[in-house]
């Protein structure tokens, strides 16, 4: 928004200062008008052209005038230059920095040989949460972009998948824990269907991760600890959106959060009682790493009878 009041970027700021150089400009050397030469009582057809040298001037300023035009022109031409030196270069939005589409790529081409690295039985810790919290810290050490981020598909009335990305925020032997609305499309499948499956992709390590379970709510101490923890603006946006539905426009989201910001300026601000933690309780995770030939490594942990079971399953 910033941006467009800028001055630098303002076409109208441009029009204005390039107008006053203009109507200040010395134009004294103007050819008369066809009024100042028709008042003369010549019609114009008939009228001789004017020598300029000797022409009478009527249209010639007075000194005074002159000197004030100048100096409004310089003014102008000076104001022009000041906000072209001063002006510090526009923020581009994102839009503008997004690199050109080349509309020649064959998606079918589009393939990666994986060469990094491979993951044999004698690599992995016999506890997956173990294996899992391994992998997570090379992910985070090899700076991958959001690498808590998480695809969670559940299933809807009617037994159709539906998967969205979240964010994972906590893990331990009981299960792997995301935040969101009850209320949402999610929420509801969930209610309807507590079972869910989750993926990660750890693209730079040529990884992903599948998880998959059962689901329950975490604990409203453990949901209001979290809550709080989140950013004033995260737990305001929780009540600002009645997530997954239709509504009419984003001014309506910020609309809300304004009064929000306005009711909850000094107080502390409560986890709404729609809004909490999901955990989903393994009774599958795999660990894959990409190989060449396509021919990747899968290893599976099973929970069977209480304890958990490694096969190697074929690419
Ligand atoms: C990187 C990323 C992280 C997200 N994390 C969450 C999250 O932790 N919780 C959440 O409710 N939505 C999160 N979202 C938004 C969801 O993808 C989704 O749009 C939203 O939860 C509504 O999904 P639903 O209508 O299927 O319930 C995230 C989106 C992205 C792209
Ligand atoms: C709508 C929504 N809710 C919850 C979250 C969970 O993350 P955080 O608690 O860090 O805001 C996210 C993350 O993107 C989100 O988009």
């Amino acid at each position: 928004m910033d941006n467009d009041l800028h001055l630098l970027g303002n076409p109208t700021v441009y029009c204005c200062l390039v107008a006053i150089v203009w109507a200040g400009a010395d134009r004294s050397r103007e050819v008369p008008s066809l009024d100042a030469h028709n008042s003369e009582g010549t019609s114009f057809v008939d009228a001789p052209l004017p020598d300029y040298a000797d022409a009478p001037r009527p249209w010639k300023r007075s000194k005074q005038r002159d000197k004030t035009r100048q100096w409004i022109a310089s003014l102008g031409a000076s104001i022009l230059l000041l906000i072209i030196v001063l002006s510090p270069p526009i923020p581009q939005s994102l839009n503008s920095q997004l690199p050109t589409p080349n509309s020649m790529t064959k998606i079918a081409d589009l393939r990666k040989n994986y060469t990094q690295a491979g993951l044999l039985e004698s690599d992995v810790v016999a506890n997956p949460f173990e294996q899992f919290k391994l992998w997570f810290e090379q992910a985070v050490a090899a700076d991958i972009l959001e690498p808590n981020a998480m695809t969670l598909a559940t299933v809807t009335a009617e037994g159709k998948p539906s998967a969205r990305v979240v964010l994972l925020k906590a893990v331990d032997d009981r299960g792997f824990v995301f935040y969101t609305n009850y209320n949402s499309q999610k929420g509801v499948e969930l209610q309807n269907c507590p079972y869910a499956a989750l993926v990660f992709l750890w693209g730079d390590l040529e990884r992903q991760v599948r998880i998959e379970g059962r689901v329950e709510l975490v604990s409203e101490s453990e949901a209001t600890e979290y809550f709080h923890s989140r950013p004033a603006s995260s737990q305001l946006g929780a009540w600002a959106s009645e997530q997954s539905a239709i509504i009419h426009d984003r001014f309506v989201l910020e609309q809300r959060l304004q009064q929000l910001e306005t009711e909850y300026q000094n107080r502390e601000i409560p986890k709404p009682p729609y809004w909490g933690g999901v955990r989903v309780i393994p009774q599958e995770i795999e660990f894959w790493q990409g190989r060449p030939s396509r021919l990747h490594d899968r290893l599976r942990y099973q929970l069977v009878a209480g304890k958990w079971q490694i096969d190697r399953l074929a690419p």
